[in-house]
């Protein structure tokens, strides 16, 4: 099956240092792709990468099978950044309608995103008075109004309780299972284990890129956390090595 993201020896800088270094895969069609590494380890940049909004020192990442960003792209890839965006002196019919409106998609586009992540009962609630995870579910309906063939979420769960990220991840495999390809990332380890194949990043470089199942054969480690710390004290013994 063809990818639908191909990252091929992507270098990136910001601030003048380097922050994604010769990174190489593929992301697979019609699954949950994790990306998991601790704050500050690159996820953000690899996923502003893959969206077309990053610049980049060398390297490509094609979505596709066209550049990140092109215009030919933009409508079938939909972004939901860290911080929800969506104004708060808005209902959430009018926030979603505003983007659909935005993007060239209709109303009726912006009541099905709406009944896709499940807020019909909201629909004229004040998104000031949302809850965290409403609220995400909010920018995630704003993100579908195209009918995105791929989601990028940056971080989705994080400050929410279990119940509502169980919930979130349960939208998330839905939409996978629509045929959506679905890049997460997140710095929880508990929410690899839900994903079809997860990037591990440490330092702007992968230390994994594995199924979660392999990822615990290979390490013989029993949770992903224990995985993470084993792969990181393999690669400084391979340094000192
Ligand atoms: N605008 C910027 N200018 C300069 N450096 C930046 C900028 N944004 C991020 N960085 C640096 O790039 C590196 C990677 O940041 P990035 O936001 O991609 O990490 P992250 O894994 O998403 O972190 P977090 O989980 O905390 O969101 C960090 O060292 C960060 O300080």
């Amino acid at each position: 099956m063809t990818p639908a993201a191909t990252i091929n020896h992507l270098n990136v800088d910001r601030g003048g240092r380097p922050v994604l270094r010769a990174l190489n895969t593929h992301i697979n069609t019609g699954s949950i792709t994790g990306l998991l590494g601790p704050s500050g380890s690159g996820k953000t940049t690899l996923i502003r990468a893959i969206v077309g909004v990053q610049k980049i020192r060398s390297g490509s990442v094609s979505v596709f099978g066209l550049p990140a960003g092109s215009t030919e792209v933009r409508r079938r890839v939909g972004y939901v950044t860290q911080h929800a965006a969506i104004y708060p002196d808005l209902t959430v019919e009018a926030n979603v309608r505003y983007f659909a409106a935005l993007y060239g998609a209709n109303t009726h586009d912006a009541d099905r995103a709406i009944t896709e992540v499940g807020m019909t009962d909201h629909a004229k609630q004040l998104a000031a008075n949302l809850s965290g995870g409403q609220k995400t579910r909010t920018s995630l309906a704003c993100a579908l109004v195209t009918n995105p063939e791929m989601l990028v979420l940056d971080e989705p769960t994080v400050g929410l309780d279990p119940v509502l990220r169980e919930e979130l991840w349960d939208q998330f495999r839905a939409l996978a299972a629509s045929g959506k390809t679905l890049v997460i990332s997140s710095h929880v380890m508990d929410e690899a284990e839900r994903c079809d194949r997860l990037l591990l990043l440490r330092q702007g470089r992968f230390l994994a890129d594995d199924t979660p199942q392999r990822l615990l054969e290979t390490t013989g480690e029993a949770t992903m956390d224990q995985a993470f710390l084993f792969l990181v004290r393999q690669r400084a013994t391979e340094k000192e090595a």
